[in-house]
């Protein structure tokens, strides 16, 4: 199973993530408790190692701006998260991930359709476009088919409900924020416990 940590703030997070397997890390460029800014994000970039998936989050920003922070940053992926058009997904370069939220079947209509490399399935929006630690029923896409469309999971999970929402969703990667943190701080033991699941659980 692949797994991306996001909202990496830190050296030490990424460290960690990439020292017990991550696949891929995310830095949030949008309105969060976990927005970076380019430079401090382009910091630890440069401490990675070249394989790994480096995703800047956005939610509803500007064309000019994003690809601004692609420079200064070096992110090689984009996650759109918010209201993004098929049109303006399709206007990149870089691989696209596309958030979508999901509380029914009829949300996973417009998924397979969708022009992105990756669709990040996520619970509805909270006090913010992501990051708010809310599962949804996963029961929604079980067995759903998505072509060839890559699903990643997020919202909600943590280490006390990944081995379950992997064996019942069987996605391509799973995506955590708020569940590997403690008091609101990347958590180093829960990433290493998520990372450890998510890299043994058997579908
Ligand atoms: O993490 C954030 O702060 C964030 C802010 C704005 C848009 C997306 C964000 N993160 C993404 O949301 C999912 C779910 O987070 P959680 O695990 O439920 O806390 C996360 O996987 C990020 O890709």
């Amino acid at each position: 199973m692949k797994v991306k940590i996001c909202g990496i703030t830190t050296k030490d997070a990424a460290a960690c993530a990439v020292q017990y397997g991550a696949d891929a890390l995310g830095f949030v460029f949008a309105n969060s408790k976990r927005k970076i800014n380019p430079e401090k994000a382009k910091e630890i970039i440069d401490t990675l190692p070249k394989d790994i998936m480096k995703v800047g989050v956005f939610v509803n920003e500007t064309k000019e701006n994003i690809e601004k922070i692609v420079k200064l940053s070096g992110i090689n992926t984009i996650q759109l998260h918010g209201d993004e058009t098929p049109e303006f997904a399709s206007s990149f370069s870089l691989p696209i991930i596309k958030a979508f939220s999901i509380s029914s079947k009829e949300d996973l209509q417009q998924v397979t359709a969708f022009p992105c490399e990756y669709a990040l399935l996520d619970s509805p929006r909270g006090k913010y476009h992501g990051g708010n630690g809310i599962a949804f029923d996963w029961s929604i896409i079980k067995n759903y088919d998505f072509g060839q469309k890559q699903i990643i999971l997020a919202g909600g999970l943590n280490i006390s409900n990944l081995a379950e929402a992997i064996q019942i969703t069987n996605p391509f990667m799973v995506d955590v924020s708020s569940g590997v943190e403690t008091d609101g701080k990347k958590d180093l033991v829960k990433i290493k416990n998520f990372l450890q699941i998510g890299k043994t659980v058997h579908i």
